[in-house]
């Protein structure tokens, strides 16, 4: 509603009135379909007070009255505030719901801009606000306005999602909170429900505007349908039909497109919504159509909407790329995050810029006590009994990312019998250090100490986690110097054990170090990174 309106008749009790079989039948066919979901759940209905709103709101309290609807939905409707007749409507929809006796709320929408994007996203921040958990949300949209949308997105080059149209059962997830919104009369026509309207005297607002205007929905309905009615009188239908088989060809899609994720996701790089890594060769080895759709799909996880065909063409060339360079990088502007595309050797990867900027956070350097009976920098003072508990070591974190290391001094023990320095324990200290590009360091992986570019090409780093690589070392320090101090000269014992990048940990090998089992390592220092469940 978004003009002056033409306003409506007075209020009369509809109760005693005829039901509509059809539009009857639309809804309680729907309610069976979905009836499991709905058990349980509250029902609101959108009630702008125009046509088909306010008889679909007519019909609910007809059906329940009759004791065929075991539920009376709430109304919700919405005052954009921006004509001056708003608070009219906003009233007239409170007076006819009072009549006819079905609760209704009224709220207040804050429109940014003015146009009809703008008014339809602050319509649905305050009703979404409005309900709880898992809360079912009826509107009113049907057959035409299915059509419309399906002949809109048809000329916008739409793929089978897009064209399968509004779907009569949605569940919409936003920031944690689940509503579903449920679509009943996607398959019934305006004209049946106008019909409808007409009987029951209905005193819907009429806005001008929903024939008028110059968007393309508007032109749609006032200049082609009528024309495509000419060639084929049954075109609303026929096009209602299409989007349904298409939502069944859809969900078909999206299956085998889940079920080919399954086989290519690189799992242990995985971060849900930050970071996401596709396997190539396990891409290459499907044909190309499901290549395609499995891009697609891969690429559009977490957002609301998938990402236009050039950005899945674009990032279908990049996997099929045989040089070396890693440098490429594809943008995508989502609706919830962007997101850097970027290969590095056979796989790929969908970065989130919050993600790339913690990774760019700079880490401090950090020395911790291992065994001390001094209070203050107490990493497992008593060993037989805080040395079990974890002590945890934050490495790096901002709001949205944390890194941290949680270390059992009690397992540090077994790595230093390697060290033949067991009588020294409380000469123990613990260090972690961002990787110096110029330090060597033997890894299980190489037969010899390496640093730098070698270093990155044998544990395979990609160059956006450079910079998030520790090195743990144990450094046995003399009592008599000074607390902080360590004595490099006296003892030359500072050993690297472990390297860590947020996702994945190295152990460190030496001479002394071969000898022990390497898995004490990890058992001793997890790493840990926590993101945000609304992440
Ligand atoms: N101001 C509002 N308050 C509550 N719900 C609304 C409001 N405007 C629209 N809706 C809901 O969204 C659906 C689709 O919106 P659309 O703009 O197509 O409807 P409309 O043509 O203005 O109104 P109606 O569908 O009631 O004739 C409506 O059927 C209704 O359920």
């Amino acid at each position: 509603m978004s003009s002056s309106a033409i306003l409506p008749h007075p209020i009369e009790p509809i109760a005693e009135l005829p039901i509509d079989d059809n539009l009857a039948k639309a809804l309680l066919t729907s309610m069976a379909e979905y009836g499991e979901q709905l058990q349980g759940r509250r029902i609101w209905l959108a009630c702008s007070g125009g046509r088909d709103s306010l008889a679909l709101a007519a019909l609910c309290v007809q059906l329940y009255q009759q004791g065929r609807l075991p539920f009376l939905p709430q109304l919700l409707h919405v005052n954009h505030g921006l004509q001056a007749d708003s608070a009219i409507w906003a009233a007239h929809v409170a007076n006819w719901a009072k009549a006819q006796k079905i609760p209704c709320t009224i709220l207040q929408a804050h429109v940014n801009g003015h146009d009809e994007q703008a008014a339809r996203q602050a319509r649905y921040d305050v009703m979404r606000a409005q309900l709880n958990q898992d809360d079912v949300l009826l509107l009113a949209h049907h057959a035409d306005d299915q059509a419309e949308t399906v002949l809109m997105r048809l000329i916008q080059g739409a793929g089978v999602n897009g064209l399968s149209g509004m779907h009569p059962w949605r569940v919409q997830t936003q920031d944690a909170h689940r509503i579903i919104v449920w679509r009943p009369w996607l398959i019934v026509q305006r004209a049946s429900i106008s019909s409808y309207a007409k009987r029951l005297k209905l005193p819907y607002i009429d806005d001008p505007t929903n024939d008028g205007g110059d968007n393309v929905r508007s032109g749609l309905r006032r200049d082609i349908m009528p024309v495509l009615a000419k060639y084929n009188p049954n075109v609303i239908d026929n096009i209602a039909r299409s989007a349904q088989l298409l939502s069944d060809a859809q969900l078909t899609v999206k299956a085998q497109a889940a079920e080919d994720l399954k086989q290519t996701e690189v799992i242990s790089l995985q971060l849900p919504s930050a970071q996401r890594v596709l396997n190539i060769d396990e891409l290459q080895k499907l044909p190309l159509y499901r290549q395609r759709q499995l891009l697609h799909y891969w690429l559009g996880q977490d957002e609301p909407l998938p990402p236009a065909k050039q950005l899945v063409d674009d990032v279908l060339s990049l996997s099929q790329r045989h040089d070396h360079d890693h440098q490429t990088e594809l943008f995508w502007q989502g609706r919830k995050q962007s997101y850097t595309i970027r290969r590095y050797r056979q796989q790929l990867y969908r970065l989130s810029s919050d993600w790339l900027k913690w990774l760019e956070l700079p880490l401090a350097e950090q020395t911790q006590s291992l065994f001390t009976h001094t209070e203050s920098n107490l990493i497992g003072a008593d060993i037989h009994t805080t040395g079990r508990q974890p002590v945890p070591i934050n490495l790096r974190n901002d709001d949205k990312f944390t890194w941290q290391l949680q270390i059992l001094p009690n397992e540090v023990m077994p790595l230093l019998e390697s060290y033949k320095v067991e009588s020294d324990k409380d000469k123990l200290r613990i260090t972690f250090a961002p990787l110096d590009r110029n330090q060597r360091v033997q890894t299980a992986l190489a037969s010899r100490p390496q640093s730098g570019k070698k270093l990155y090409q044998t544990l395979g780093i990609p160059s956006w986690m450079r910079e998030s690589l520790v090195v743990v070392s144990v450094t046995l320090i003399n009592k008599e110097s000074s607390e902080n101090e360590l004595l490099e000269n006296d003892c030359p014992i500072e050993q690297p054990i472990l390297l860590l990048s947020p996702l994945e940990n190295w152990v460190l090998a030496s001479d002394k170090l071969l000898e022990s089992n390497p898995h004490y390592i990890e058992s001793a220092i997890s790493s840990c990174l926590t993101v945000p469940s609304s992440f």
